[in-house]
């Protein structure tokens, strides 16, 4: 990672003081803290720009034999085997899997942050050889500069992002624009030790959704928060990925939420050796409410296969 590529979503806990030397920060390092991280972290390839989506059918991503081992040679099992997906354009899709089957693993190496020790990952038929700005990551917790308001976090991150071609003020615009989106336009003034951990949560989203990036992946983005929280930012994300037909990746544990949000579903088995076990499509209309589809009689049958999904 060059330091040009460095947003403050790309520093974890231990780099956060006052003055990051942002340059001594590679992938590598970011990889091997982000389970316990908090980083939003702006990554991608060297593919085309931002503004470039590409048509409904066509992938823009597209994940082709990914295995990954962490064991070298003594160690002869992987983690995933062999596992394949194609993302088209605006589509929501969530992978879930038992716990230790591989599911930040894969997310990691979809954002170019781990090197897959066999297949390859594509954007826009481009390699993903590493991180840039055109595939932005949200990891479960929140990592804000504390030394900076919302406002100025959000705008920080497109600072560093080269600031997008746009003047100061409407950077300021975007920035504004975002943390209302969240609804924290009220908070924009606010350290992040004055904000509540779903508050700090939605300037993370914030600063993800501000740069634009042509794919959102989401590991956990929810996780952590207690279960009324995680219900407002569920229907807060579904609006925003929904507005603006975000392409999104997420990994989560909780069938609901992937129900909720997902055009697509992928099932990973269970570990060593996981691989995509099983595929559900969303049939549930848009726009949706959380009401709406738990009140359709679809719902408790696929939500049930869902579960059973995670069982095997
Ligand atoms: N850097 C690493 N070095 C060695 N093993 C690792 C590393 N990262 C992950 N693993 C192993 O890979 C497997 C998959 O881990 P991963 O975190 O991707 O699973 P997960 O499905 O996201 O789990 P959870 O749902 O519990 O978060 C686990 O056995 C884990 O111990």
């Amino acid at each position: 990672m060059t330091p040009q590529h460095m947003t403050p979503q790309h520093m974890t806990p231990q780099h956060m003081t006052p003055q990051p030397d942002t340059s001594e920060l590679t992938a590598e390092a970011l990889a091997e803290h982000t389970d316990e991280s908090t980083a939003t972290v702006a990554t991608g390839s060297t593919a085309s720009p931002a503004t470039n989506r590409g048509s409904r059918d066509q992938p823009i991503l597209s994940a082709q034999e990914i295995s990954v081992g962490f064991g070298g040679s003594e160690q002869p099992s992987l983690v995933l085997d062999r596992v394949s997906l194609d993302v088209p354009a605006g589509e929501f899709l969530t992978v879930i899997g038992p716990s230790g089957s591989g599911k930040s693993t894969l997310l990691k190496v979809l954002a170019g942050l781990h090197q897959p020790s066999g297949g390859r990952v594509l954007l826009h038929d481009a390699p993903v050889t590493g991180p840039s700005r055109q595939i932005a990551v949200v990891f479960q917790q929140h990592v804000l500069l504390p030394w900076l308001t919302a406002r100025g976090n959000v705008l920080f991150a497109l600072e560093a992002a080269g600031g997008l071609g746009l003047s100061r003020g409407q950077r300021r615009r975007l920035a504004d624009e975002h943390l209302e989106a969240v609804h924290l336009g009220r908070h924009g003034q606010k350290f992040p030790a004055e904000l509540s951990g779903g508050m700090q949560q939605r300037v993370g989203l914030a600063r993800a959704f501000a740069l634009d990036s042509d794919v959102m992946l989401l590991d956990e983005p929810l996780g952590a928060l207690d279960a009324l929280t995680r219900r407002t930012l569920q229907e807060q994300l579904l609006e925003l990925t929904e507005r603006r037909r975000q392409t999104t990746v997420m990994v989560t544990h909780d069938v609901d939420e992937a129900l909720l949000l997902s055009d697509r579903i992928l099932a990973l088995s269970q570990g060593p050796n996981a691989r995509i076990e099983d595929g559900f499509d969303v049939p549930f209309p848009r726009p949706r409410s959380a009401e709406a589809i738990e009140n359709d009689p679809e719902y408790l049958v696929l939500r049930r296969r869902l579960l059973d999904a995670l069982r095997t």
